[in-house]
């Protein structure tokens, strides 16, 4: 599928589970040229002048999780709308996950309050009604929640200590319903899904194979 207007990079958006292994395909296709790769900011999220939302969201969701769903939605636009003169722009997940997935979530929980929602989802539909704001692929990394569990724990980053598996169950099935299940929520993209719980090792022969289409090197006769 080439992209439409000419000058415009493909972009592609890599979606999944917490620990579903997103940093290791973008180190994977970082490598090749003409791509440019755009890591979620964790890092502003941690420290906003001074603030680590982050932090502050699990330590106490009901009171942080807007304000910091808020400042991620606000990045993640900033993300999709920063210019580059590569050919292929590979970002960490998107604003359509902060919407259907985490914000999703939080939701359902009843941790966001109504009110709350209505607010974050009024800039959403604001934003992407009112901007360009295109992905020509997600990729989506497929997880099984007790795999990306056992990894969370063993990567030990100090803010998710506090994720449980249940959190980590319902975050899956929520990407289930949104890139899985038809699409329930509005769909940006195709999805090409990719078995993430292989071991690191072995995932590289699955991002080999589906690299064509990933990186829109030549009309992918795969149908996605
Ligand atoms: C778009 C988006 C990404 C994202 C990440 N997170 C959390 C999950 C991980 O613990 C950490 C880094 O992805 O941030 C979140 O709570 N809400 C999010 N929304």
């Amino acid at each position: 599928k080439k992209n439409m207007q000419p000058g415009r990079p493909f972009i592609v958006a890599v979606e999944g589970n917490i620990g579903s292994g997103k940093s290791t395909f973008l180190e994977y296709f970082n490598n090749f040229e003409g791509v440019e790769v755009l890591s979620e900011p964790v890092e502003s999220w941690r420290n906003l002048n001074g603030n680590n939302l982050l932090g502050l969201m699990y330590e106490d969701p009901k009171k942080w999780s807007f304000t910091f769903q808020s400042y991620v939605q606000l990045t993640m636009l900033q993300n999709h709308l920063k210019p580059t003169k590569a050919s292929i722009k590979l970002m960490e997940r998107s604003i359509f996950s902060a919407r259907y997935c985490f914000v999703e979530k939080m939701k359902r929980d009843r941790i966001l309050p109504h009110s709350s929602a209505a607010v974050l989802d009024a800039w959403f539909q604001w934003i992407t009604n009112s901007m360009n704001i295109n992905i020509d692929l997600i990729v989506y990394l497929r997880t099984s929640p007790e795999i990306v569990y056992q990894r969370i724990m063993e990567r030990n980053r100090p803010e998710e200590k506090l994720v449980s598996l249940e959190y980590i169950q319902s975050l899956h099935e929520i990407h289930e319903d949104w890139l899985n299940n038809k699409c329930l929520h509005h769909c940006p993209a195709p999805v090409l899904i990719i078995n993430a719980d292989l071991d690191k090792a072995i995932i590289q022969r699955e991002y080999q194979h589906w690299k064509s289409a990933i990186l829109n090197e030549k009309p992918s006769t795969i149908q996605i």
